[in-house]
């Protein structure tokens, strides 16, 4: 740990990561951004110990490395569900970006919430608005579907946020829910060519579905020597109906010990 709260990520353990993150500076010969599905669990495979709860499962090592890897991100994308539980940060402290030793903005990654329905009530203590004002992250996108509220636009705008309307719910039950495509699609309209998907359960769950997991290109898991017990939120994708296959199954797979975790890597994508 450095001064100011930079964190110090080895050369050594960045070299383990390299053949799972985005090539830098090459544009994605597609319509979507590479995708990074990353995330910390227990060992009864939960995020948190209930909805609505933040939990803190990496040690000090692999949450370094989640900071690391959302430097290598030009986004970090989080569901709603978690902006209200955890009034994250979504920045990247390691040493050397933007903010936290470095010029300008550099090397921060671009935060994306989705919020179709405009739950996420922002004001002015919003840590992630906080941070955008002080120069140490960007001011968030939110990916909605929904007229967003006035006072929200206006805390937005206030540090150069911005709400993007997705007119295009698919699904035909009471809760209307985004495509993945268009989402993806929206942000990289707007210059994203890569991002990394942190959570939380709902988001994961219907990510690693199978309608969808084909867009997620890497995963990177750190899993905590932990069990939460049972009422967590779990990563559980849902089956197809009338299947009996696994939903998903990781490639070229490498894990390593980092302080009391281990991070698993793989490769998705057909
Ligand atoms: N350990 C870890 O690495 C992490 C842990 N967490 C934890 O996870 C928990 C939050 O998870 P959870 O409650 O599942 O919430 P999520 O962050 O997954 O947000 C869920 C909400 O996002 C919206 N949403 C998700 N997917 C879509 C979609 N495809 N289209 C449209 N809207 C979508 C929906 O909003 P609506 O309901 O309005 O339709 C949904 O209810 C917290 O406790 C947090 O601390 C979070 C991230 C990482
Ligand atoms: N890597 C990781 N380990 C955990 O134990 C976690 N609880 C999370 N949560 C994710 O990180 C966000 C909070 O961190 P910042 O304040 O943004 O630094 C939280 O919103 C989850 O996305 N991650």
């Amino acid at each position: 740990m450095a001064s100011r709260g930079e964190l110090i990520y080895p050369e050594d353990d960045r070299v383990f990561l390299k053949p799972y993150l985005p090539v830098p500076d090459r544009s994605q010969d597609s319509n979507v951004p590479f995708v990074t599905l990353t995330f910390a669990t227990s060992l009864d495979s939960a995020l948190s110990l209930a909805p609505g709860v933040q939990t803190a499962l990496s040690g000090p090592q692999s949450k370094t490395m989640t900071h690391y890897l959302r430097c290598k991100h030009d986004a970090i994308m989080i569901g709603v569900g978690t902006a209200i539980a955890d009034d994250p940060s979504l920045n990247c402290r390691v040493q050397g970006v933007g903010g936290y030793g470095g010029e300008g903005l550099t090397g921060q990654p671009q935060p994306v919430v989705v919020d179709p329905h405009g739950r996420w009530q922002l004001t002015s203590k919003t840590k992630i608005l906080n941070l955008a004002r002080e120069g140490r992250g960007k001011a968030p996108w939110i990916l909605t579907s929904q007229t967003p509220s006035v006072e929200n636009v206006k805390l937005l705008e206030q540090v150069g946020g911005c709400y993007i309307v997705l007119n295009t719910p698919t699904s035909t039950s009471e809760k209307p829910t985004m495509a993945w495509l268009d989402m993806l699609r929206a942000v990289k309209d707007r210059g994203v060519e890569s991002i990394m998907i942190e959570g939380g359960g709902v988001i994961i769950n219907s990510l690693l579905a199978a309608d969808n997991a084909d867009l997620i290109d890497s995963v990177i898991v750190t899993i905590a020597p932990t069990w939460l017990g049972q009422g967590g939120v779990v990563v559980s994708p849902p089956r197809t109906e009338g299947s009996s296959l696994p939903v998903a199954r990781l490639r070229q797979t490498k894990w390593q010990q980092l302080g009391e975790d281990v991070v698993l890597c793989g490769v998705l994508k057909a």
